[in-house]
């Protein structure tokens, strides 16, 4: 018992008679402490209800013979910080949830932990901070927001952002607009498609640090608060089992999370978070790797913005585990890996049937052979870029075109709103890594403008920042190494050729190296002069994109 260090003997008196002061009693200090993170806040709308759900958990908890204690996870809602400086403070806080639950896990040497995450950098953060203090840990999310409806169609964040762009072409008025804003989100949860939140709670079941059902079932469902339940039980049973973080998410168990990522279609995002969760295991994951397993993993799950399912319809078709089913009639996954369960994912998935065939494609009628993400490497990206393919329109596949650059997000916004951007272009928006941002904003607001102006089946865009989950077409983001670090996208002028060809996984910008070479010599590597506080601190720490952008340690 971890705890034990701090409650045991006569010497820890003062201390126990601390644990007196929050209210608990000799029977509570005696029993295994468990600490419950909740990422709970009034400004999230997918954390809006961890209150219900840590409530829950405590009630499992304390229900399996464990002592409860809350305390908190700061949380950013990435929707509501995009298209402004705001982003900025968006991934950095992956690695700030991270630390400080490190800190306060450890200070206070909690025997175990349930993780509330539901956001994009909680999921990622907490999983980081399980793998690092590894005593036995549960994950339970706050679940997926219900889609939304206009014009008797279901709807989500992608549509909301892209009708902003068909605001600006004038192909909506503005009371449709508004429409949407009132109807697209309207409940509480992770936003409904398989978005950057959505893609790491299913990636948690898949890892083997939550539940059946973790990633899937809505958040204003009931059955929410049973498995948020059952996982405050589970974690006592970790505990008496001895199973830690490290002992389930082995290098196999990584396998099988990019394995899924690729049939579910996940957000890009994944290709930061899973190498930063490896890291944190001692596991490394290079992104070569990646597009070998993506060569042979199908595509079966075309959820928003791919097409137009939602996790609601995921969950309804069996959820993760019916996916991991599919996959595993081909022998993709390795089922032998212990799980949260006390056992295996074998044992797990047996009865977690298709029932949709819509909304999970049988595994020999795939959307494609291919996985839903590809890493492409060229002069412009000699450490990769990533595109979530899935997403991209057929004809953008393979792509040639002159540059339009820009040095950030703000300077594209303007240029596609003022019609600089023409069809066939390829747009580069840089010094938006994550040193040059700093902070790698998403690049939502742009690549919707692009597809709400229909333009996406014309036009591609490359960038040192990142994407959403919401975001479509041939958005190339991750571009390694960055340009604040001196990477070839530095070097990019307006009117440049730049080749797409994603089934090739190549990305070229067809400029001499001659050129590049004087380019290099004459062309100033911009470097921001007033960026302070906390970003100043991350833009020195850190790694590239490719790397997982993990602060170096
Ligand atoms: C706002 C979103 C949809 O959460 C986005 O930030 C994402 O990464 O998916
Ligand atoms: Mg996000």
């Amino acid at each position: 018992m971890s705890s034990k260090a701090m409650k045991e003997g006569f010497d820890k008196a003062p201390q126990r008679s601390l644990l007196h002061a929050l209210g608990l009693t000799n029977e509570e200090i005696e029993k295994p402490l468990v600490g419950i993170v909740s990422s709970y806040n009034e400004i999230v709308p997918g954390h809006m209800n961890l209150d219900k759900i840590t409530e829950a958990v405590k009630m499992g908890v304390a229900m399996a013979g464990g002592t409860p204690i809350v305390f908190p996870a700061i949380a950013v809602c990435d929707g509501i910080a995009m298209g402004h400086a705001g982003m900025r403070y968006s991934l950095v806080t992956r690695d700030l949830i991270a630390d400080s639950t490190e800190a306060m896990a450890l200070a206070h040497a909690f025997d175990a932990l349930v993780m509330i995450p539901n956001c994009d950098k909680n999921v990622p953060g907490l999983l980081m901070a399980a793998a690092r203090i590894n005593v036995p840990t549960i994950f339970v999310s706050g679940g997926p927001m219900l889609a939304g409806r206009i014009d008797g169609h279901k709807t989500s964040l992608s549509s909301m952002f892209e009708a902003v762009g068909a605001y600006q072409a004038g192909k909506i008025d503005g009371k449709k607009l508004k429409e949407y804003e009132l109807n697209t989100c309207p409940t509480c949860g992770s936003c409904s498609g398989m978005y950057t939140a959505n893609s790491h709670n299913c990636l948690t079941e898949v890892l083997g640090m939550g539940l059946a059902g973790n990633g899937t079932i809505p958040a204003v469902y009931s059955k929410r608060i049973e498995l948020a339940k059952h996982a405050g039980m589970q974690v006592m049973e970790l505990y008496r089992q001895n199973i830690r973080p490290r002992d389930i998410m082995t290098k196999e168990a990584f396998h099988n999370a990019v394995t899924a990522d690729m049939a579910l279609g996940c957000s890009t995002n994944s290709m930061l978070h899973l190498p930063a969760i490896a890291n944190e295991c001692g596991i490394e994951i290079d992104l070569k790797k990646v597009n070998e397993i993506s060569a042979k993993t199908p595509n079966l799950c075309h959820l928003a913005p791919a097409g137009p399912t939602y996790i609601e319809e995921l969950d309804a078709a069996g959820g993760v585990y019916a996916v991991l089913n599919e996959l595993d009639k081909k022998g993709l996954l390795y089922t032998d890996v212990m799980t949260c369960t006390g056992k295996t994912l074998k044992e797990n998935l047996v009865g977690h049937i298709n029932k949709n065939p819509e909304v999970i494609r049988p595994i020999d009628k795939p959307y494609s052979q291919t996985g839903g993400i590809a890493v492409l490497y060229g002069n412009l990206a000699p450490d990769g870029c990533v595109v979530k393919r899935s997403a991209v329109a057929e004809e953008m596949l393979v792509h040639e075109g002159p540059a339009k650059v820009y040095n950030s997000e703000e300077e594209a916004i303007k240029g596609i709103f003022g019609k600089e951007v023409k069809a066939g272009d390829v747009v580069v928006i840089r010094y938006e890594g994550p040193a040059g941002g700093p902070g790698m904003r998403e690049m939502l607001s742009p690549t919707s403008a692009i597809a709400g102006m229909g333009l996406d089946k014309e036009v591609a865009l490359i960038t040192d920042g990142r994407f959403s989950g919401a975001t479509r077409g041939a958005s190339i983001g991750h571009v390694s190494p960055e340009a604040v670090s001196g990477g070839t996208i530095a070097y990019v002028k307006d009117g440049d050729l730049i080749a797409i060809d994603i089934p090739n996984h190549t990305i070229t910008l067809k400029v001499s190296e001659e050129e590049l070479a004087k380019r290099r010599e004459e062309m100033p590597i911009l470097k921001k002069e007033n960026v302070t506080g906390y970003l100043k601190r991350y833009a020195k720490l850190v790694s590239s994109a490719d790397k997982g952008a993990i602060i170096n340690r």
